[in-house]
């Protein structure tokens, strides 16, 4: 033996006996495992379980908890079609994709996956309606009848209201794949009693992402045992926000904490009891690289408490992820090829590509995001998927109408785009040269298609060619001469600036609302919104509401969305819209597949305007997608109205 390797083991034997002190010193009970528990402001908390009912409630947030156990997966069949998608992802599936699938986080492969679609998809949810799920289920790729993941989602779909006929479901699910995951899971993290086993602790959003499918990134980690290396097999934990000695929530670490150092051996006991364990995974970094490192992959995930096929990445152009219920709303909206559609808050543009493909491509659909990287990221997901009747603009959809602001019009501007042909153009305050656009002198195909989507929609804004300078535009030019290009400008590409549409002029306008959030799954606290807070959220809406409203042609369509359990920004808005506006009317949805609103109020939100909700008879008007139902859903309410101005 050398004097290295020597050198060496003496090394890793004195390191082992370290490790067993540290150990023997802090014998603690092992309970490892997942056993969530959300933390809500206790307002908010009373307000909701009020609302809901306090089981109901309780349910409710055991469900936020958890992911919905399955991917869904819509396909753009503007470029390939259903079939094409399944032998695609089966031939991933299969043994020589395997790395593939696995860089993306999918752990596919060591679980098994099973892809459902058009009708085996159909008569896996509504069984009931449909007589032979072990048919269906001889379809499904690769699943054995007996072991058949689809009889899991065929359970959780009974009881569900199924007064609509599959056939509408047929028509909605045409184009989705989903994708069954598993969970949870009995992870063993291969410690003994007494003995921890190395740990790595990240952060909730982190955590939220890896039980989405992810792995855990670098900036997600928080803190890591002593003696971490890379290679190492760790327990991944999570530092849920709690309430401090100073009554604010606090996760109580901070990044770069070395677990078994004597100050963090009290939040060692802590994590161990915490019931927030999420998986293990095999370390890629050691300890102190995880916190010198600014990016990358810290932790490889092998197993978590919830397996869930990710795509990130996967077939790109061809599919995209995105909960039913969304996908449901682009189907209620209905929209028609050839017609002019508005998508009031759009990125990054999940909605606004569905919607895109309904219409085969053919008409307009304009995008709007009040965000300039937001706006680049629908233009991007447009280019990807080859849609090209989408036109996406930078524009505050609280300052939608013309009409508000004539005055910032340039005259020019006004006398040559806006005539009678083109009133519903967006009017473009930034003139745009095909320099400006984008900064690289080669450009690649997507940018040449985004080029040409922005030229060719300035040009029919402007009409003859004329550009129309604004000084704001002057001004950040002569800024970025003297800095260099700034933030957002790291694609080279530059969202168009609307100033606003006249009004009357839409077919169908989607307000799918900022929001709470409160449906989203997986959450793992929820204590940051306070009423107020969910106050604000609702006169938001409203304003975007009485612009949106404004926009719809006569006989038009609205469709209002958000992906809150709130029903002050749900059955309160819908209370507001008809009580404001006696052109508006409830419109029955297809498909409709979520439950029905909420009938009453709350005295909570009284002497704000938001304490009504929905009127006996309207409550099947709307469909509210419930987390802890059966369909398994994140939570979702869809409100669809006729428009008929005088
Ligand atoms: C719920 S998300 C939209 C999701 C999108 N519809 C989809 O399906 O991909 C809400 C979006 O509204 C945007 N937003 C918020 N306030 C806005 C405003 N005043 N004008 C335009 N966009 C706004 C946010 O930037 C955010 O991207």
């Amino acid at each position: 033996m050398d004097l290295a390797t020597e050198m060496e083991m003496m090394m890793s034997t004195e390191l082992e006996v370290q490790r067993i002190n540290e150990r023997d010193l802090d014998p603690i009970p092992m309970a490892l495992g997942y056993r969530p528990k959300l933390e809500w402001n206790s307002e908010v908390r009373e307000y909701l379980s009020n609302a809901y009912g306090h089981l109901h409630f309780n349910k409710i947030c055991d469900a936020l908890t958890r992911p919905p156990l399955y991917s869904c997966i819509r396909v753009n069949t503007n470029q390939t079609s259903i079939e094409e998608v399944i032998k695609e992802l089966s031939e991933l599936l299969s043994k020589g994709h395997n790395d593939q699938l696995d860089n993306c986080g999918s752990g596919m492969d060591r679980k098994g996956c099973h892809l459902l679609a058009g009708k085996d998809l159909v008569h896996a949810l509504f069984p009931t309606k449909v007589q032979s799920l072990v048919v269906s289920c001889d379809k499904v790729l690769g699943a054995e009848p007996e072991k058949c993941q689809a009889k899991y989602i065929s359970d959780a779909f009974q009881g569900c209201d199924l007064s609509e006929q599959p056939k509408c479901l047929q028509q909605t699910l045409k184009d989705v794949i989903m994708v069954q995951g598993v969970g949870p899971n009995d992870v063993d993290y291969g410690h003994v009693t007494n003995c921890p086993p190395k740990m790595v602790v990240v952060s909730r959003k982190c955590a939220e992402s890896v039980l989405r499918g992810a792995h855990v990134f670098v900036p997600g980690v928080l803190a890591c045992s002593g003696h971490v290396e890379r290679g190492d097999l760790v327990a991944v934990s999570v530092a849920v926000e709690k309430f401090d000695g100073n009554r604010k929530w606090s996760a109580g670490i901070t990044r770069g904490t070395i677990l078994s150092s004597e100050h963090a051996k009290s939040q060692l006991g802590g994590l161990l009891e915490s019931g927030w364990f999420i998986g293990k995974g095999r370390a890629l970094l050691s300890r102190s690289s995880m916190f010198k490192a600014s990016k990358g992959v810290a932790v490889e995930m092998i197993e978590r408490v919830y397996e869930l096929p990710a795509f990130h990445g996967l077939l790109e152009g061809k599919i995209f992820l995105q909960n039913l219920p969304s996908i449901v709303t682009a189907r209620v909206l209905d929209p028609h090829p050839g017609e002019r559609i508005l998508d009031m808050c759009a990125a990054p543009g999940g909605k606004t590509t569905a919607i895109a493909v309904l219409m085969q491509d053919k008409g307009e659909v304009v995008a709007l995001d009040r965000t300039h990287n937001k706006v680049l990221d629908i233009l991007n997901l447009a280019a990807e998927m080859r849609l090209t009747c989408i036109k996406a603009y930078k524009l505050d959809a609280l300052k939608c109408l013309l009409s508000d602001r004539p005055a910032v019009i340039s005259p020019h501007l006004h006398g040559e785009s806006l005539g009678q042909d083109t009133a519903n153009q967006p009017c473009i305050s930034e003139a745009l040269s095909e320099k400006s656009l984008f900064s690289g002198a080669e450009l690649s195909s997507k940018q040449s298609y985004l080029m040409t989507q922005a030229l060719d929609c300035f040009k029919k804004t402007v009409g003859g060619g004329h550009t129309y300078r604004s000084k704001a535009l002057e001004r950040k030019e002569a800024r970025k001469a003297k800095n260099g290009p700034g933030r957002g400008q790291t694609n080279g590409g530059r969202a168009v600036n609307a100033m606003g549409f006249v009004p009357k002029t839409f077919d169908r306008v989607l307000l799918d609302a900022p929001c709470s959030a409160l449906g989203l799954r997986p959450r793992l606290f929820a204590g940051e919104e306070t009423l107020e807070g969910l106050r604000r959220h609702g006169a938001y809406q409203r304003k975007l509401f009485d612009q949106a409203v404004q926009l719809v042609r006569p006989g038009g369509v609205l469709v209002y969305s958000t992906c809150t359990i709130n029903p002050g920004e749900n059955e309160a808005l819908v209370r507001y819209a008809l009580d404001t506006y006696n052109f508006l009317s409830l419109t029955p949805q297809d498909p409709k597949i979520g439950g029905p609103g909420l009938v009453g109020g709350s005295d909570v939100f009284d002497g704000h305007g938001f304490r009504c909700w929905l009127r006996k008879g309207e409550e099947h008007l709307v469909q509210r997608f419930d987390p802890s139902g059966p369909l398994d859903t994140i939570g979702f309410f869809i409100a669809k109205f006729k428009v008929e101005h005088v």
